[in-house]
């Protein structure tokens, strides 16, 4: 299955990704790499894997329907077949949504849906929860609130600060994103017409 990821940042969501598509008995080929950001080290993670990159600036267009059109643009260019969000941050458009339906895929630092929206960390420790995690889910139109694929949990310890539990979220993002990506390339989980996730039965 022909990949397509987008990001805005460091990229250590798209490194995992890079690593579990590098496997051979993975089923998932990454094909390009899009930032809406210059210069920043998802790019250089990307080209030193050898993977195409572009940047579609959303500073240089004049709506969000012309940046996300742009994006879809270069995404059939490169044959994409599935899209991973990894780190990206802008809000994309139901049209864009709409065509990518069942073939979006995000990652978010908390276990859906509590905790939707930006710094989700911060909004778990400031919420005193004892368990916190991330979720992938595929994207629908509204914010964090697609079909859940995968989650996993950790813990929240006693004394952590924003930072450690970002950190510790961060690794466990790292092991169930690989593992989402795998289970939908592979065609094992889909997303339903219903909009619940569907598992391939064996036979
Ligand atoms: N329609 C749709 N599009 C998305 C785009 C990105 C992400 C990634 N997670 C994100 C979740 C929230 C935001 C957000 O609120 N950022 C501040 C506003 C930035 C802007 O003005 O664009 C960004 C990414 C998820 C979604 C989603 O669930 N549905
Ligand atoms: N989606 C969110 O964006 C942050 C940065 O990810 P990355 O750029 O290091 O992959 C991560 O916290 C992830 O949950």
């Amino acid at each position: 299955t022909r990949v397509g990821v987008l990001i805005s940042g460091t990229g250590t969501n798209l490194q995992a990704l890079i690593d579990q598509a590098k496997r051979p008995s993975s089923s998932a080929q990454i094909v390009v790499v899009i930032s809406n950001r210059p210069g920043v080290q998802g790019l250089k993670r990307a080209s030193l894997a050898g993977i195409q990159t572009r940047v579609v600036d959303h500073k240089l267009y004049g709506s969000r329907a012309e940046f996300d059109s742009t994006i879809n643009t270069v995404l059939e260019e490169f044959g994409v077949e599935l899209v991973c969000l990894a780190g990206f941050m802008r809000i994309l458009t139901g049209t864009f949504v709409k065509k990518w339906t069942g073939k979006l895929l995000n990652i978010h630092p908390s276990l859906l849906p509590s905790f939707k929206g930006v710094n989700a960390q911060k909004q778990a420790l400031q919420a005193g929860v004892r368990v916190a995690g991330c979720t992938v889910h595929f994207v629908a139109e509204e914010v964090d609130a697609g079909a859940i694929i995968v989650q996993e949990a950790v813990p929240v310890l006693v004394g952590d600060t924003e930072d450690s539990l970002c950190d510790r979220i961060r690794e466990a993002e790292h092991r169930a994103f690989p593992t989402a990506l795998e289970l939908v390339a592979s065609g094992t989980v889909r997303l339903g017409n219903d909009g619940h996730i569907e598992w391939r039965s064996p036979l």
